[in-house]
């Protein structure tokens, strides 16, 4: 089998939204794609109302397929400090033409202030490894491991955009949605994570390649790119007016300052360009002045994260068979 759904860009690319099936008869959900973890949770009817901001909720109730998986419960914590928990559901999952029927659906009983205000996101659907799934006692895998086997190839590929709908294709490379040759590189999925290593970068288009080993996650579900400090400060070094601003939380520019294009090494000879303009990522002031840099500090996580300011770059092959990422232009 083969699937392919469409993933739609919020303001600024905060993240990307992808509709999803659930239940008999089927409820529609929007949810965010994320390979930097590994649980299917959504809002539901298990969500209390104070907490629920105009999400669309699935109702294991109202599907004839749902069956509860007794005794399990779930919670979860995200780099950027939102939570959620609940307990678990066995369901029919549909997305993109694809299906399984008894994935395991993590219903919230409760989600942080972050996920009520992200009105349009109805739950995320993690697609890094089925080891860091956080539900207890007995941990589930996700919906692309749980379709794996009957997927023409093992693998997944995200083609995210800059401001247009994108997709995440499942089981098949479209040779028509990338340029050139794809490029790949090991992954390391010891932590569970999709984690590879970019041999170096180089920042903009007359610049000199820097050999500096980054490791890092390609997560989808990160909107910057979060890269060690000494090539952030390198990077901004190029930027007039660039600072970093802890009331902001960190790098700022005047919006209308010229961004170099910023190169990550992928392998031996290839490496991906994101354009000035993606390292931007949204005005702090409401007077547009100054702007909130796309690229900024990975401090304190203790790997970096390519999201999706580097991931909307390129189109990008999530290999479980050859445990690889590929990479290619587009
Ligand atoms: C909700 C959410 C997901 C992610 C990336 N894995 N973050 C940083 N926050």
């Amino acid at each position: 089998s083969t699937g392919s759904v469409v993933t739609t860009p919020q303001q600024y690319d905060v993240e990307y939204l992808t509709p999803v099936t659930i239940g008999t008869p089927g409820q529609n959900l929007e949810i965010d794609i994320d390979t930097g973890s590994s649980d299917f949770w959504v809002f539901s009817s298990e969500t209390p109302k104070s907490q629920v901001d105009g999400q669309t909720c699935y109702n294991p109730n109202k599907s004839s397929t749902a069956k509860k998986l007794e005794g399990a419960t779930w919670e979860i914590e995200y780099g950027d400090g939102s939570s959620s928990s609940g307990d678990v559901y066995l369901d029919k999952v549909k997305m993109g033409g694809v299906n399984f029927s008894s994935q395991a659906v993590e219903v919230a009983s409760k989600v942080s202030a972050e996920f009520t205000a992200d009105t349009n996101n109805d739950g995320l659907m993690g697609l890094a490894f089925g080891s860091i799934n956080q539900v207890r006692p007995q941990k589930q895998t996700t919906f692309f491991e749980n379709l794996q086997s009957s997927l023409d190839k093992p693998l997944f590929t995200a083609d995210l955009k800059s401001g247009a709908p994108g997709h995440f294709n499942f089981g098949y490379i479209d040779k028509n949605a990338y340029t050139g040759s794809i490029t790949y590189t090991p992954v390391n999925s010891t932590q569970g994570f999709w984690m590879w290593t970019s041999p170096g970068y180089t920042i903009g288009a007359s610049g000199k390649f820097k050999s500096s080993p980054i490791e890092g996650i390609a997560d989808t579900g990160t909107t910057l790119l979060l890269l060690p400090s000494s090539v952030v400060k390198a990077y901004y070094k190029n930027v007039s007016g660039a600072s970093y601003q802890s009331s902001n939380g960190g790098y700022v520019f005047p919006c209308d300052a010229t961004l170099p294009s910023f190169y990550v090494s992928v392998g031996d000879d290839a490496r991906i360009k994101i354009p000035g303009k993606y390292m931007s990522y949204a005005p702090v002031d409401s007077q547009g002045q100054n702007c909130f840099g796309g690229l900024q500090t990975d401090d304190g996580i203790g790997f970096s994260i390519f999201g999706d300011v580097f991931l909307k770059a390129a189109f990008v092959v999530f290999d479980a068979g050859k445990e690889r990422l590929g990479l290619a232009a587009k």
